[in-house]
C-alpha cells in the first residue's frame, strides 16, 4: 500500500470523509535528527494527511505551504517515534492555540486558525493517523528523496528510519494543500539535485569548472571556488545550447506555436515554457535543471495580503509587490482566456494554473538575466544562476562572444574555499526583496536607496491645476522618489517646489510639473529662493512622518535577532517578520539621514535669515 493509501485508510478509519486525497491538505511533519555521527542529515518524517473537506475556515491558515516548526529538545533517552508522535500532538495543539514560544533551545509558532476547537480534533486525529501509519509499519524504511510522477500535485517521498540516538533533536512541521503544491524542484538547501545538475551540466557540454555547487553561509546554496581564482579572470563559459531563451526548443512543440502564434511576450512565453518542461518530467531536457530550481522561490510573490501588510506597511515595497502579484495574476489570467482556454489539450489547468504560474514568476524574477551582448535577450542560465550576490562586487553576466559561452570576469580574487559572487544589479535592499527575497546586512549596499512618497495638499488653492500638470507629464498627485544615503534626485525637489508654490507663481507650475516629472531637456536643478524654505520644510515633514511610521513597525516587532540564514529553519512568520526588521531598518536609516540634511539646511537658512535680519535691524537704527 503506498502511504498516501495508508494514510487515507487510516483517516476513513477514523470516521473522517476523505473524499478525494489529491485535495487533501497535507501536513508533513518532520523530526531531523541532527548532530549525528557521520554529519549527515537524516529525516525521520511523520506524513499526516486530511481531507481538506473537514476542514472550514482554517485551510487558508494552513495553505501558502511555509508553516515550519523548529524544536530543539536536550538530549533524551525516549526512542525517536515516541518523540514523534508526542511532538505531533504538541505541534499540533500548539498550531490550534497560536502558541508563540521562543526560547533558548527550543522554537515553536503556531500558525493563525479561527475554528481552533474543530481543527484540535483534526490535528489530533492526524497525529493518531501518524501513529497508526508508523506503529503498524507501514512506513517501511525509506529515504528521503522525492521521486516525482507525471502527476501534478502527486510526490512520493522516501523516508530513511534514523537509528536511535541521544542527541539533540529537531522537528519541522510544514503544511500546505495538496492542491496548491508545486511538485517540481526542490528544497532549497537541498545538494543532491544540484549534484546531479552538476553531472548533467558536464555531460552536456559545459566545461570544466573551477567551482562546484556547495551549501554556504550567504544564499543556502553557491558556487565556491576549489581552485585559486584571479582577479580579471572569466569564469562559467556556459554554452548557449545550455540556456533557456525565448527562442529554447519546446518538448511540447504545439504549446510553442500555439503561444508563438499568439505574440505571447517573452517573460509570460518563458514562464509557460517553464511549466511545459516542468510537467513532462523526465522527458524534457531540463529534467536535471528543473530538479534543482527551489520549488518556493523567495520572493514577495509568495507573500500573502495579510503578510504584506502586517510586515510591509511602512514600506513602499509593499506597493510594489501588491502591483507585482496583480501583474502576475493579469498576466495568467489574460493568458487563460486567450490561449489555455482554447486548447485544453495542450494547456490542462491541472498544470497551467495560478499556482504554477507563481512559482514559475518566482523562478524567473529570482533567475532570470539580461544579457547585453546578446540583444539584450533574457535568459535562464543554468550554473549562472548559482551564483549568490553581493554588494561588494561588480560584475555581472553576459554572452562573451570570443569562448561563445556566457561568462562573468572577476572583479576580486577567491581562494579555495570562498563563496564566489556575482552582482544582481544595482538594486536597493527593497528591491532585493521584492525579486529575491533577501535583505542585505544594513550599511552593506552602497545602492540601498528608500522611496519617499509625496503628495499635493488637498487644501492647495491651485491644487486642480498643479494636478493637470502634472498629469500632463506623466506623473501623479502622490509621487515617489528615491532617496539615497547620499542625497536625493532633483525632481523631488522641483515636486517639493510645486507643492508649496502660492498662486503668486502661477506661471512657474509647468516648469515645476515638466522637472518634476523628469521631462525637462535641461538636468539643472530648479532654484526658487523665495520659496526654498518652505520647500525643504515640505520634504521634512513627509520624511519625518514616514520615519514615524517605521517607528511604529520597529517598535511592535521589538528587537528581533534571529539568524535568517537558514530559513528553512524557522518558522514562517518570524522570517518574514526579520526580513521586514532589516528592511525597515534599512529604510529607516536612509531617512534618518535625509533628515538629519534637511534639518541643517533649514537651520543654517534660518540663521542665515536672521543674521540677515540682525544687520537690518542693525543699519535701520544706524539711520534712524
Ligand atoms: C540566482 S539564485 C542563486 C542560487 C540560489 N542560492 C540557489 O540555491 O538556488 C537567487 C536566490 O539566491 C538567494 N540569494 C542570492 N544572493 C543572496 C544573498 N546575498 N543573501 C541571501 N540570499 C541570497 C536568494 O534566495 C535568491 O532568490
Amino acid at each position: 500500500m503506498t502511504l498516501a493509501a495508508s494514510c487515507d485508510a487510516t483517516l476513513r478509519s477514523r470516521g473522517l470523509n476523505s473524499a478525494s486525497l489529491e485535495k487533501a491538505l497535507v501536513v508533513v511533519v518532520m523530526v531531523d535528527v541532527a548532530s549525528q555521527p557521520q554529519g549527515q542529515d537524516q529525516l525521520l518524517p511523520f506524513y499526516l494527511l486530511t481531507p481538506a473537506s473537514t476542514i472550514t475556515t482554517p485551510t487558508s491558515a494552513f495553505s501558502k505551504a511555509a508553516l515550519t516548526i523548529s524544536l530543539s529538545r536536550p538530549p533524551t533517552t525516549a526512542p525517536p517515534e515516541f518523540l514523534c508522535l508526542k511532538w505531533a500532538l504538541k505541534l499540533a495543539n500548539d498550531i490550534c492555540f497560536e502558541v508563540l514560544q521562543v526560547e533558548k533551545n527550543y522554537l515553536a509558532i503556531a500558525n493563525v486558525s479561527a475554528d481552533k476547537v474543530r481543527l484540535c480534533c483534526l490535528c489530533r486525529a492526524m497525529a493518531e493517523a501518524s501513529r497508526l501509519i508508523y506503529s503498524t509499519s507501514l512506513v517501511p524504511c525509506y529515504r528521503p528523496t522525492i521521486q516525482r510522477t507525471h502527476h501534478v500535485g502527486t510526490h512520493h517521498r522516501h523516508l530513511t528510519v534514523p537509528p536511535r540516538r541521544h542527541h539533540q533533536i529537531q522537528c519541522s512541521v510544514s503544511a500546505m494543500e495538496a492542491n496548491n503544491m508545486i511538485p517540481w524542484g526542490c528544497e532549497i538547501d537541498s545538494l543532491e539535485n544540484a549534484s546531479a545538475l552538476q553531472r548533467w551540466l558536464s555531460q552536456s557540454g559545459l566545461p570544466p569548472q573551477k567551482m562546484a555547487i556547495q551549501r554556504v553561509d550567504v544564499g543556502e546554496r553557491g558556487l565556491v571556488a576549489f581552485k585559486n581564482i584571479r582577479k580579471g579572470e572569466k569564469l562559467l563559459f556556459v554554452p548557449p545550447s545550455l540556456v533557456i531563451t525565448a527562442d529554447s526548443e519546446w518538448s511540447c512543440p504545439e504549446a510553442g506555436e500555439v503561444l508563438k502564434r499568439n505574440s505571447v511576450p517573452d517573460w509570460p512565453l518563458l514562464a509557460t515554457y517553464l511549466i511545459s518542461e516542468a510537467s513532462l518530467m523526465e522527458s524534457s531536457r531540463w529534467s536535471n535543471y528543473i530538479s534543482a530550481l527551489p520549488r518556493q522561490p523567495y520572493s514577495l510573490l509568495y507573500w500573502t495580503q495579510a503578510e504584506l501588510d502586517r510586515y510591509l506597511e511602512a514600506s513602499q515595497i509593499r506597493e510594489r509587490a501588491i502591483e507585482r502579484i496583480n501583474n502576475v495574476i493579469g498576466t495568467y489570467n489574460d493568458l487563460r482566456l486567450r490561449v489555455f482556454s482554447k486548447h485544453p489539450d495542450i494547456f490542462p489547468e491541472k498544470v497551467f494554473n495560478i499556482e504554477s504560474f507563481k512559482w514559475s514568476f518566482g523562478i524567473l524574477f529570482s533567475r532570470l538575466v539580461r544579457l547585453p551582448s546578446m540583444d539584450e535577450k533574457v535568459a535562464l542560465v543554468p550554473w549562472a544562476d548559482m551564483l549568490n550576490h553581493s554588494c561588494d562586487v561588480e560584475t555581472f553576466l553576459d554572452y562573451d562572444k570570443t569562448s561563445k559561452g556566457i561568462v562573468f570576469t572577476t572583479d576580486r580574487p577567491y581562494q579555495p574555499g570562498e563563496q564566489v559572487f556575482i552582482s544582481y544589479g544595482k538594486k536597493s535592499n527593497g528591491e532585493l526583496l521584492l525579486s529575491y527575497g533577501f535583505v542585505p546586512k544594513e550599511g552593506a549596499n552602497p545602492r540601498d536607496s528608500v522611496e519617499l512618497s509625496l503628495s499635493l495638499k488637498k487644501s492647495d488653492a491651485c491644487y486642480t491645476d498643479k494636478l493637470e500638470l502634472l498629469k500632463k507629464y506623466g506623473s501623479s498627485v502622490s509621487q515617489c522618489f528615491p532617496i539615497q544615503i547620499t542625497g536625493w534626485p532633483l525632481e523631488l525637489m522641483a515636486y517639493a517646489y510645486l507643492a508649496v508654490s502660492p498662486s503668486s507663481m502661477r506661471e512657474k507650475f509647468e516648469e515645476m510639473a515638466a522637472a518634476a516629472s523628469n521631462k525637462t531637456t535641461s538636468n539643472k536643478a530648479l532654484k526658487y529662493p523665495e520659496i526654498e524654505e518652505e520647500a525643504l520644510q515640505f520634504i521634512l515633514d513627509s520624511c519625518e512622518s514616514s520615519i514615524s511610521k517605521y517607528n511604529k513597525f520597529l517598535q511592535a516587532s521589538g528587537s528581533l535577532d534571529l539568524d535568517v540564514t537558514s530559513p528553512k529553519q524557522l518558522n514562517r512568520r518570524l522570517f518574514l517578520k526579520q526580513l521586514a526588521v532589516d528592511l525597515c531598518t534599512s529604510e529607516r536609516r536612509i531617512l534618518f539621514r535625509a533628515q538629519y540634511i534637511l534639518r541643517r539646511k533649514l537651520r543654517d537658512m534660518r540663521a542665515g535669515e536672521l543674521r540677515a535680519l540682525q544687520i537690518f535691524n542693525g543699519f535701520r537704527n544706524l539711520f534712524q
